[in-house]
């Protein structure tokens, strides 16, 4: 293996630990962060995600509530609990876990959320914000990405970055975050023709696709920091990523695992943005 390892289950630790700091701070000052989780019907993979989420805050001293709602609860039901959420003062961030069944309005539900409260980033007004470059609330998932870019070094001004997907939730903020370090950005979709030009000149390599193994070491540029978002899981129940470990590893100077790798880390944002999310509630009582 020429690649290191960034490890995103390390990373996590140790920012997990001062959040946890600056949660008991918060606590004493009679401020103690609040995150309220929504989750609608049984898909498994939320469930787990979810559970995670909430253990996370448990261990970090904040308060979290678990909001668990059937898989028939209708639009109105949703709507009615965001809205009791955003008037709790006790609920600093509300987070919907996607994806939603079919027949509830995503968009709609995260449009509910107050935007003071949406610390998933994901409501328009603060993908706005981003976008212009005041960020708000970063999606957590390339929030985390960035850190463990800080954490390899790599100087972003000037490098070529090229992220594979064009989400909301990662491709797109992603790109955004990569612009405003000074990086030149190519934001690849499912109709990116070439796939494979594009990805061996990029410097910084984020693949945020969701097909397992698609991107092999021959794709990548030797030395590149390569960031796999994917989480996708076989048939035999192991996890994989949307990148090629193996062969990906001989080739690039840094690498993500998956698991361990961007995983935790968006999780941990989301504690960081909830914290933010308190400071600026404590900010706005005092102004
Ligand atoms: N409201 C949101 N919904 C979703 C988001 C989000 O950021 N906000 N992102 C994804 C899922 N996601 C968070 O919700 C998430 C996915 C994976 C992990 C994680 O820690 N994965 C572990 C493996 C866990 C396993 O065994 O399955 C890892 O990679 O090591 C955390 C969060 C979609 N929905």
């Amino acid at each position: 293996m020429t690649a290191q390892l960034i490890s995103g289950t390390q990373l996590a630790a140790s920012l997990r630990e001062s959040i946890s700091q600056e949660a008991a701070r918060l606590t004493a000052l009679g401020h103690q962060p609040g995150l309220a989780v929504v989750l609608v019907g049984e898909d498994p993979a939320s469930q787990v995600y979810v559970r995670n989420k909430v253990e996370a805050c448990k261990k970090a001293g904040f308060n979290s509530s678990m909001h668990q709602l059937a898989a028939d609860t209708t639009q109105a039901e949703l709507l009615e609990l965001v809205h009791r959420l955003n008037e709790d003062p006790a609920v600093h961030g509300i987070l919907v876990q996607l994806p939603l069944p079919a027949h509830l309005d995503s968009h709609l539900v995260i449009e509910s959320i107050a935007s003071e409260k949406d610390v998933d980033g994901f409501h328009v007004s603060n993908a706005g914000m981003l976008m212009t470059g005041k960020p708000q609330f970063i999606p957590c998932t390339p929030y985390g990405v960035m850190k463990m870019l800080e954490l390899t070094g790599v100087n972003l001004r000037g490098a070529e970055a090229v992220v594979i997907g064009a989400s909301n939730i990662v491709g797109k903020p992603q790109a955004m975050l990569l612009l405003q370090q000074g990086a030149t950005v190519t934001l690849c979709n499912s109709k990116t023709r070439d796939l494979k030009a594009h990805c061996k000149r990029a410097d910084v390599l984020v693949v945020a696709v969701g097909r397992p193994n698609m991107i092999t070491g021959d794709m990548i540029k030797p030395g590149a920091v390569v960031i796999d978002v994917g989480i996708n899981r076989l048939d035999n129940g192991k996890l994989c990523g949307d990148v090629d470990f193996e062969s990906a590893k001989e080739v690039a100077g840094w690498i993500t695992p998956v698991p361990g790798g961007v995983g935790p880390m968006t999780i941990t944002m989301l504690l960081q943005n909830t914290l933010e999310a308190v400071q600026r509630s404590i900010e706005q009582e005092r102004a």
